[in-house]
């Protein structure tokens, strides 16, 4: 279980604060205004940004003081952070090792996992050989890989249209949440929330709230969360 505890983030006139705890197998939206700070609470999770006070855990082990490569955590943002200059079977290798070796068996489970994001066969292209949307496949491919309890999603799918985008989301949520991993996602879309969110944060006026029920939430918005769907 994820778990912040008295958490405050301080960042020039800036401030977060959050206290609370995400069940295992959720799959969290982070929502709220432009720079409410839903980007700058990943990366206090995630461990490329030092919390000000509070602690971060994970199932009661402490991580706050972890580097981002020790916590059981993958990464997917909208970049996607492929290497261009590497094939996609060498990407997804580095989520397997930090050095990217390639043997029987990592080509092996690079192999499946590429069949299970739909790219079966395309391992040996680079990045610009693939459009938006298998880019976005490969990243997720990577993220399934490393295998970790936690996947922390920041606009992944931002750059791909609607259609798209909707079916990224449903991919990300078979594949990755499948197996009882959490996902915390950071979305300025409702409906994709709406798609496949069991819980939301939302994040404004300085706090990221206690995670809620997205269904009924999204039903009946409180105030701050109406204004920011439009409604
Ligand atoms: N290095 C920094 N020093 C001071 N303030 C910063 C720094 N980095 C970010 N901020 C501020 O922190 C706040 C939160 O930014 P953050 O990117 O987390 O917001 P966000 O909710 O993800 O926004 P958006 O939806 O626009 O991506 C913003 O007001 C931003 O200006």
């Amino acid at each position: 279980m994820l778990r912040l505890e008295g958490l405050e983030i301080r960042q020039g006139d800036f401030e977060l604060r959050a206290d609370w705890a995400l069940p295992d197998g959720a799959v969290c939206a982070v929502m709220g205004p432009s720079g409410g700070g839903k980007s700058t609470l990943l990366a206090v999770i995630a461990g490329f940004l030092a919390p000000t006070s509070g602690r971060v855990s994970w199932n009661g082990h402490e991580l706050t003081a972890l580097p981002p490569a020790r916590r059981p955590i993958s990464i997917l943002f909208q970049d996607n952070n492929l290497f261009p200059h590497l094939t996609v079977e060498r990407n997804l290798a580095l989520g397997l090792d930090p050095r990217g070796r390639l043997d029987a068996g990592s080509r092996q489970r690079i192999a499946e996992v590429l069949d299970r994001v739909g790219l079966a066969g395309m391992g040996a292209r680079k990045p610009a050989a693939l459009s938006g949307g298998q880019q976005s496949r490969a990243a997720l491919a990577r993220a399934l890989l490393m295998d970790r309890a936690l996947v922390l999603l920041d606009e992944p799918f931002a750059a791909l249209g609607p259609g798209l985008r909707m079916e990224m989301l449903d991919l990300a949520r078979e594949v990755l949440s499948g197996e009882g991993r959490t996902l915390l996602m950071v979305s300025h879309a409702p409906e994709d929330a709406a798609r496949i969110a069991s819980h939301i944060v939302l994040v404004h006026d300085g706090v990221a709230a206690t995670p809620e029920a997205a269904g009924p939430l999204l039903a009946d918005p409180p105030r701050a969360l109406r204004s920011y769907l439009g409604r």
